[in-house]
């Protein structure tokens, strides 16, 4: 996916948040100018960004709102199950584990995976199984998606088993960029990198040079 079609993706969610809140404040019918005010971004970027995805709506009258959430579920792709397996049931991916929008939602964990025996539990909710099954495990339940929340030295070790066994997105959370030349995507989820983000735009709000 090129950099102008992710960041218009990223929108088009930030668009389908707000148009959740404006639902529960009672708006039946938005404009463009609503979506960019919430969003942060201009009435010709939202209907632009509307047109790439073909999302269809009365421009003149104002789009409603139940009709855009429906549009841009079935772009999220809402409404099928997508299996995701995660590997690293340390910290983050114990709360991965117990997320509850992964229980419900049709984004599943269907299944765990580790290299420590003592963290194995075949018979739990979410089953934790060896790492030596992960590359089955994908090709027999024709999973799609994994997560990946072993530290970085294992990362790219999990990825390969992972992208082999033919899942197609990743979403990593060991801070490393994956190697690929494959057709996969790569998610990388660098915390640390994010806050620093955020530490040098507040410093520089506060010293008023951005
Ligand atoms: N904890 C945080 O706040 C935090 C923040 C930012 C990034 N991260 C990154 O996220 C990743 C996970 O962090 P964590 O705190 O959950 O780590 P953790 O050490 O608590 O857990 C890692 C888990 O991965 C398992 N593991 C190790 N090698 C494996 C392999 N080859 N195959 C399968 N499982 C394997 C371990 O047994 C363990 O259960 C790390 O790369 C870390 O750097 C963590």
């Amino acid at each position: 996916m090129d950099t102008t079609n992710k960041n218009c993706i990223v929108r088009i969610s930030r668009y389908k948040n707000a148009l959740k809140r404006l639902k529960g404040l009672g708006f039946v019918k938005v404009f463009s100018s609503n979506l960019a005010d919430a969003t942060g971004t201009t009435s010709a970027q939202v209907r632009k960004d509307f047109s790439l995805f073909g999302i269809a709506g009365n421009k003149r009258g104002g789009y409603n709102v139940d009709n855009l959430i429906d549009q841009m579920n079935r772009i999220f792709g809402k409404y099928d199950v997508h299996k995701v397996v995660l590997v690293g049931i340390g910290n983050i991916g114990r709360a991965l584990l117990s997320h509850k929008a992964f229980q419900r939602e049709s984004i599943r964990i269907v299944a765990a995976f580790d290299i420590d025996p003592n963290k194995l539990d075949e018979n739990a909710r979410i089953p934790i199984l060896p790492l030596d099954r992960l590359e089955s495990y994908i090709i027999e339940n024709e999973v799609k998606l994994g997560i990946i929340t072993v530290p970085a030295l294992a990362a790219q070790q999990v990825f390969t088993i992972m992208k082999d066994a033919g899942i197609k997105g990743v979403l990593n959370f060991a801070p490393l960029n994956l190697q690929t030349k494959d057709n996969v995507i790569v998610n990388n989820i660098n915390l640390e990198m994010e806050l620093e983000n955020l530490v040098y735009y507040i410093m520089a709000e506060e010293k008023k040079i951005i």
